[in-house]
């Protein structure tokens, strides 16, 4: 049985600037992810590691080539339809957690949940299980100042599936902790994908880190390819 795609990138072109200036980044890359598969994305600053996490989560436009998550190809899509797609099947997390610094650990997973038109409960319920997961239940009162940067990035992680999307997005989830809090959020967020069945693209410096996922890729030139860490 095939396995089911949760994300496909085909073809896909992304340049900067133009004459003189032009910079493509992207040129003809191709990358699937599977459901349930976890991928580290290991290239060298610059090589265009967040291009394409933002072209993958429907954020950028590709100058060429097409987006297709969950079965629905994107690119021809208006700019609510893209925007609906992405807060239904992607979850992003970043190098900063970008929480929303006057509301609680619990409150910041509530809020995707609540936008997405879950009652308060459901939505408290879903943040309060997922806190416990992350083993910061007991956090779930305190705002962002008052977390440590692990218990952020936790939290983070949380907020970003707390919707139930089909494929995690992280652009250097782990780079702002020190190596051994990377390590134990890098486990933490391996477990919720896991627990989870979702799909995760990981763009990671960190070789050891980028060795507990399923496989690794760079890029090459502009195109997407296997790499062995
Ligand atoms: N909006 C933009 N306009 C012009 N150039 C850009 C823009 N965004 C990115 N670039 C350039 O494209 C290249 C790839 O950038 P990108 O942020 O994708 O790299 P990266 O691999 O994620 O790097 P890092 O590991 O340092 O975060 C860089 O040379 C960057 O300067």
């Amino acid at each position: 049985m095939a396995t089911e795609k949760v994300l496909a990138l085909t073809g896909i072109d992304r340049n900067y600037g133009q004459g003189d200036t032009l910079l493509t980044i992207l040129k003809g890359a191709d990358f699937s992810l599977s459901a349930g598969e976890t991928v580290a994305l290991v290239a060298p600053s610059g090589t265009g590691k967040s291009t394409l996490l933002h072209v993958a989560g429907l954020l950028e436009h590709p100058d060429a080539g097409e987006v297709v998550v969950g079965g629905e190809a994107c690119s021809a899509l208006s700019e609510d339809r893209r925007t609906a797609v992405r807060r239904r099947s992607i979850g992003f997390v970043y190098q900063f957690h970008h929480l929303l610094p006057e509301f609680s650990a619990l409150e910041n997973i509530m809020m995707p949940q609540l936008i997405a038109g879950l009652s308060m409960a459901e939505a408290k319920e879903r943040a309060a299980q997922l806190l416990d997961y992350m083993r910061i239940g007991h956090r779930a009162d305190h705002r962002p100042a008052e977390l440590s940067g692990g218990e952020q990035q936790r939290v983070a992680i949380a907020r970003a599936v707390a919707n139930a999307p089909l494929v995690l997005l992280a652009d250097e989830p782990t780079g702002n902790l020190d190596p051994e809090t990377a390590s134990y959020v890098f486990s933490a967020l391996r477990a919720l994908v896991r627990q989870s069945g979702l799909a995760a693209l990981i763009a990671t410096h960190n070789h050891e880190l980028a060795q507990r996922m399923d496989r690794c890729v760079t890029i090459v030139d502009g195109k997407i390819v296997d790499y062995v860490v």
